[in-house]
């Protein structure tokens, strides 16, 4: 017992345990960016690069570390490498470990649901900021415990390196061994070591893992996570009003003949200065009356003009030729049964969805493609052109970032994709929740908070970007029916503030009262469109009729 105690405490068999632990360190620490990049390209969509890496992860994960330690022991100085022991066994752990860890990033990636990424695009975030700050973080949620484990094994494996002469415990013990043949005190002690290496490991993964854990956070108080004072006094409603008058787009005008005349006076007022004036002025009046004939323009065109949209997924067609105009300040809202295409229309507005044929203007631009010879074709930055185009869109099944407080959902994309100042955006994100009946909720996570909560907050998360276009895709089905109010007053509010919506909903109460017009979409084609009195008074086509009885019959059954 007493020569096992000498050897534990023998600083030269601490010194060969510090060499195990600083290569496993190195060597974890390279092998995770390249695995990251691993399981990327095994999940990419081409299946070229799916495929590149396959015999790589098959050859590493298929044969014995120690034959990979020989092999690269013997082959970097043919191949004009003279490296050390200890760096060849840095380049055989990293090389041997991004092959295990890319799968379990892989498998950690593909675990995460397609709704985070969706959300993501949605609010204009690049594909790089979706990965780094909603993709991996849940990945690694996940995939620490297996992480962790491969640690472990990989502080162990570093006795394997032992073969090519690295300085390392094992070996150390195998020398004093060779001297003193005290097997049982010696690799006891040099055990011993080991297990406290790798106990050290353990105890970091269950600090990780529980730092991790979001289900089991408690909500911190407010007080504690921020030094800007919240705005919970009798302002802040008067706060919340003058911010969301701020994002009241202009309310339409009627495309009255006065909106229509101002257009020809200024006609007319460009011709006469650049008649009466010198170049110089010409040219001012030009550009004066083009920025004048732009907001003229705005008010009397559109805001959403859509014109033949097909879309086809696998060879069958969901949009049949749609085309529809939605003007500043309107309020639509699409019916249709079940798998009419509603929601693969709202998708296409803000490119989530690719159209086959047609297009879509927002606020007189294409979002996401440009004009060719050939027609519109996609741009490359689909990202930037959703950011710029600020179209707000809240998602059936509300879609919250899992791992964000409801505060950092909502300053995720204004501090990330717009570049705004972190604290003004956390000012702007309360007054919002205020407005939204949600103070008090800042830190919560979105599994502590109710359905009909989560999706204010997805509503709120939306705002914070500035929309000039919302676009709802039944906001209110995945929620329990005494839910359903909150949200729809929500969304009713919106409206007298004169937003822009386009509404997919069943709730024909909802429709009634707040909708400009109601859409009627069938095998996806527009059936018919009008205020919703005529529509649902006195449906013109026989397929509208149908569907409302459909759903009055539901609803006078409903408890
Ligand atoms: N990504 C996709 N791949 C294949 N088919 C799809 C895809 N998205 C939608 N579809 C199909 O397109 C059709 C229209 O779907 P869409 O979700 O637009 O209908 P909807 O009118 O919104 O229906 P619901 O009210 O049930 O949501 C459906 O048949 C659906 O299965």
């Amino acid at each position: 017992m007493s020569n096992l105690l000498h050897y534990f405490t023998l600083p030269f068999l601490w010194q060969g345990l510090a060499t195990a632990v600083e290569i496993t360190v190195i060597s974890f620490a390279l092998a995770i960016p390249p695995s990251i990049a691993v399981a990327l390209m095994r999940l990419s969509k081409w299946r070229s690069v799916r495929v590149l890496l396959w015999p790589y992860v098959w050859v590493m994960r298929g044969t014995p570390l120690l034959l990979q330690l020989l092999f690269w022991f013997d082959i970097l100085p043919t191949l004009g490498f003279r490296v050390s022991p200890f760096t060849t066994a840095v380049i055989a752990l990293v090389l041997n470990e991004i092959a295990f860890s890319g799968e379990i990033i892989k498998g950690g990636i593909s675990a995460v649901k397609s709704a985070q990424r969706e959300a993501g695009l949605a609010l204009g975030m690049s594909r790089w900021t979706i990965l780094h700050r909603v993709i991996l973080p849940q990945a690694f949620r996940s995939i620490a415990p297996a992480l962790s484990n491969e640690l472990i094994i990989m502080l162990k494996n570093t006795s394997l390196a032992s073969v090519i002469a690295v300085d390392e415990l094992t070996l150390r013990s195998q020398q004093i061994v060779a001297v003193n043949f005290e097997y049982l005190a010696v690799f006891g002690a040099a055990g011993a070591l080991y297990l406290i290496a790798s106990s050290a490991v353990t105890v970091l993964q269950s600090w990780a893992e529980r730092r991790l854990n979001i289900e089991r956070k408690q909500v911190k108080p407010i007080s504690q996570t921020s030094h800007v004072p919240v705005v919970l006094d009798a302002r802040s409603s008067a706060t919340s009003a003058r911010f969301l008058t701020r994002l009241r787009p202009r309310r339409a005008l009627p495309r009255t003949s006065a909106t229509e005349e101002v257009a020809d006076v200024l006609d007319e007022v460009e011709l006469e200065m650049k008649r009466t004036h010198s170049s110089q002025h010409a040219e001012l009046a030009q550009q004066l009356a083009a920025t004048l004939r732009a907001d003229v323009g705005a008010l009397v065109e559109p805001f959403v003009k859509i014109a033949d949209v097909r879309k086809t997924f696998r060879g069958r067609q969901v949009l049949n030729g749609v085309s529809m105009d939605i003007n500043a300040g309107e309020v639509v809202v699409i019916l249709g049964p079940s798998g009419s295409g509603k929601t693969t229309l709202l998708r296409t507005i803000n490119h989530l969805e690719q159209i086959d044929a047609g297009e879509i203007l927002v606020n007189g631009k294409l979002v996401g493609y440009r004009r060719t010879s050939r027609g519109v074709v996609p741009v490359r930055s689909a990202a930037a052109a959703r950011r710029d185009a600020r179209i707000g869109f809240v998602f059936q099944h509300f879609n919250l970032f899992d791992h964000m407080t409801v505060l950092q959902n909502i300053m995720e994309a204004p501090v990330r994709v717009y570049g705004r100042d972190a604290r003004d955006a956390r000012r702007e994100a309360r007054a919002l929740l205020d407005w939204a009946g949600l103070s008090g909720f800042e830190n919560h996570y979105p599994h502590q908070l109710s359905g009909g909560q989560q999706q204010r907050v997805a509503i709120v998360r939306a705002l914070a970007c500035h929309p000039r276009l919302m676009l709802f895709d039944e906001p209110t089905s995945a929620l329990d029916p005494e839910l359903v109010g909150q949200v729809l007053s929500l969304i009713r509010e919106l409206a007298e503030l004169g937003m822009t919506m386009i509404v997919v909903t069943h709730e024909m109460g909802f429709a009634r009262a707040c909708a400009d017009r109601v859409i009627y979409m069938e095998g996806g084609v527009v059936v018919e469109e009008g205020a919703p009195d005529e529509i649902f008074s006195n449906p013109r086509d026989q397929r509208t009729r149908r569907f409302l009885q459909i759903i009055h019959a539901g609803e006078s059954i409903a408890p």
